[in-house]
């Protein structure tokens, strides 16, 4: 789970006579995430989500990734949109950590993704994309390939704990990968964790629509085309890993129908799908080797990312990936 930090009742009920949000009905810990600490809020006004900002997030950028929300929404794509306080300001401290609230978006995240899930993540994804287009601000990504080799430098001494041979193998992997990594692809504003938790789909009379999308603390201004490489590894393989390649058709044509994909991108998926795969191997290694017994939060396997990661380093041509 993840509640990092504690809120009493005393500390909430005085942070909320910051806001016009009536009076506290309920209040609980969301169990689900691994990197912030996310309470469900019902007041007098309605429902929403409190945010507390934990390890990964430097809260200098709080702003950056606050702005990115509104902007969106203000051009269609629904995500959760941050709720100012008497003072204007959506961003105030809470038991010692950045805090904010945000809309509370309906809709549930599929937790066995069908291929229409998948047409659907295309579609918003490349809506995303566009709409981001006219964000004039820039945010490096923090996890792009420059962070990989530090990443696997700190795992070194522990990461073969995991699985013996694997810092040889990610060693290999990089060799193989950094080179190719194309630098001259379409970039702008990237979501770079739209995984299937972080999508809400609702379900009725028989019709599926995608209802939002969450969780932008990974966003950053990178190449485009690398989100498609995140969600092919997250949306296109089974249970057992075999990567399901409709799903990933499905992905692209929906995709494509809001924003082409150019020669060039189309070129470079593969390589960008091993690179996707590599970076959440690398974070979930190193959360792996660091996490203190007994922390209240649930690792994710890193290994699950080396099997994705070896089929995009044998499979390596455009048409294995559906395009
Ligand atoms: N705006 C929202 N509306 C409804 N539910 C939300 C919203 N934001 C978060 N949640 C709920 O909280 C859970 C955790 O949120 P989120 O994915 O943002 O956390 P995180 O710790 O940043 O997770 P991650 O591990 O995906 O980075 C979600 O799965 C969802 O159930
Ligand atoms: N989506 C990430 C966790 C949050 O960054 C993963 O599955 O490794």
């Amino acid at each position: 789970m993840a509640v990092y930090t504690d809120v009493s009742d005393e500390a909430l009920a005085s942070f909320l006579t910051d806001y016009a949000l009536g009076e506290l009905v309920a209040f609980r810990g969301i169990a689900e995430g691994v990197e912030n600490s996310n309470f469900s809020l019902r007041t007098g006004t309605g429902d929403y989500i409190l945010t507390l900002y934990e390890k990964r997030v430097d809260p200098r950028e709080l702003p950056w990734f606050l702005g990115l929300m509104r902007h969106l929404a203000q051009r269609g794509v629904t995500c959760p949109q941050p709720v100012a306080g008497h003072d204007g300001e959506a961003l105030r401290m809470l038991a010692g950590r950045p805090a904010a609230i945000t809309s509370f978006l309906s809709g549930v995240w599929p937790r066995r993704v069908r291929p229409e899930h998948c047409r659907l993540l295309g579609v918003a994804l490349a809506t995303l994309h566009l709409a981001g287009a006219d964000y004039g601000h820039e945010r490096p990504n923090a996890l792009g390939p420059a962070a990989w080799r530090p990443l696997l430098e700190s795992c070194r001494s522990t990461g073969d704990v995991v699985q013996p041979g694997l810092v040889a193998e990610l060693d290999r992997a990089l060799d193989s990968i950094l080179p190719a990594w194309p630098s001259d692809l379409p970039r702008g504003q990237i979501h770079a964790d739209l995984f299937p938790d972080n999508v809400f789909f609702l379900e009725t009379g028989g019709s599926r629509t995608l209802s939002g999308l969450i969780d932008f603390y990974f966003a950053c201004t990178d190449l485009l085309a690398y989100d498609l490489g995140v969600c092919l590894n997250a949306w296109c393989f089974e249970p057992g890993m075999e990567f399901n390649v409709t799903k990933a058709k499905l992905l692209l044509a929906g995709y494509a129908s809001i924003r082409p994909l150019d020669a060039a991108e189309r070129a470079a998926l593969p390589v960008l799908a091993q690179g996707a795969a590599i970076r959440f191997l690398l974070t979930r290694l190193y959360d792996w080797v660091n996490t203190p017994p007994g922390a209240m939060v649930t690792r994710k396997d890193p290994l699950e990312y080396l099997r994705r990661l070896r089929f995009h380093l044998a499979a390596a041509t455009p048409e294995a990936l559906g395009l």
